[in-house]
């Protein structure tokens, strides 16, 4: 994989230097969601808008202070994304385990794989061995993360200046199977109007009046609803099913579904299929886990998540 450094991930990066660094990070991930299932969700959010600004280097967790603007700000994060203190917990026990050794990053990559598992997704092993940045990107957190509203091109644009492509893409979304949307990111749907502008006759009828009744014309911007309306904390296929029933709750959802062909195919083949939807969320994560990790002595290891240091 593509690394600035020069190194290369592997599973088995902190074997001798911290041998606990996977089970403290499953644990305190395991006692998150035990007290709320959402949290799943949102720590594999958290990896996802890392890896796409700068790479997978903790950029998302620095907090403002100095030159340094928080990606926190950002259009796709204000008020949205969520889990920070539990990347704090895990990062707090780490540093007493094995001080200066374990990089945020790595503990969001393994803090995503756990809280899939945790819900009922499959498993994989985490290549490891990733360094934290000394920098954010406002302006990359803003440009490179997909926005509800966009087509399905921008969105696939988007993937491809990860080197993620069109299946990846697919088998990623599929984490909408679990976890919340706020009414602000989709309420241009319920009254007939796409984000680009395009009539939207694609959402189903019914499930539309009924998510008009917590989403109106205008307030409640921050009502919840669940992704996947039918098993929103269980890591599933069901997502997949929603779209072919025009029930997908973003437009980005149901475009996978309504505008490519071959994205079309792939919805259906995870919708049938659950055995090959979890086989490809691997590996899709394994590839957007490795978007230019910093290594060797690029970067550093944080001694707090939340800045860099001294
Ligand atoms: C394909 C383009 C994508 C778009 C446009 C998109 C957009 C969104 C939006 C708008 C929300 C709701 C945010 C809110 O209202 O506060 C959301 C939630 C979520 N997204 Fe995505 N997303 C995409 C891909 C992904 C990928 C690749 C992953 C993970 C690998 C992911 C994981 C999640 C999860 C788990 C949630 C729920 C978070 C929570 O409940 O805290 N999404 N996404
Ligand atoms: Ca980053
Ligand atoms: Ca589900």
């Amino acid at each position: 994989s593509k690394t600035v450094g020069g190194g290369y991930l592997y599973p088995q990066f902190y074997d001798h230097s911290c041998p606990k660094a996977q089970e403290i990070v499953r644990n305190v991930v395991a006692k998150a969601v035990a007290k709320e299932p959402r949290m799943a969700a949102s720590l594999l959010r958290l990896h996802f808008h890392d890896c796409f600004v700068k790479g997978c280097d903790a950029s998302i967790l620095l907090d403002s202070s100095g030159s340094i603007i928080s990606e926190k700000r950002s259009n796709p994060n204000r008020n949205s994304a969520r889990g920070f203190e539990v990347i704090d917990e895990i990062k707090a026990v780490m540093e007493k385990e094995c001080p200066h050794t374990v990089s945020c990053a790595d503990i969001m990559a393994l803090a995503a794989r756990d809280s899939t598992v945790l819900t009922g997704g499959p498993s994989w092993e985490v290549p490891l061995g990733r360094r934290d940045a000394r920098g954010a990107s406002l302006s990359g957190s803003n440009n490179n993360i997909p926005a509800p509203n966009n087509t399905f091109q921008t969105i696939l644009t988007k993937f491809k200046l990860q080197g993620l492509g069109i299946v990846d893409l697919v088998a990623l979304s599929g984490s909408h199977t679990i976890g919340n949307a706020r009414c602000t990111s989709f309420r241009q749907r319920l009254y007939n109007q796409s984000g680009n502008g395009q009539p939207d006759n694609t959402l189903d009828q019914s499930y539309a009046s009924q998510l008009r009744r917590n989403c109106p014309r205008s307030g409640g911007d921050q009502n919840l609803f669940f992704l996947d309306f039918v098993s929103p904390i269980k890591f599933d296929n069901s997502y997949f099913k929603n779209l072919l029933a025009n029930k997908g709750l973003l437009n980005s959802d149901q475009v996978l579904f309504t505008k490519n062909g071959e994205s079309r195919e792939l919805v259906k083949t995870y919708a049938y299929n659950q055995e090959l939807f979890f086989l490809q969320f691997a590996k899709s994560m394994i590839k957007m886990g490795n978007i230019s990790p910093l290594t060797g002595s690029r970067g550093e290891i944080r001694q707090n998540c939340r800045k860099i240091n001294a």
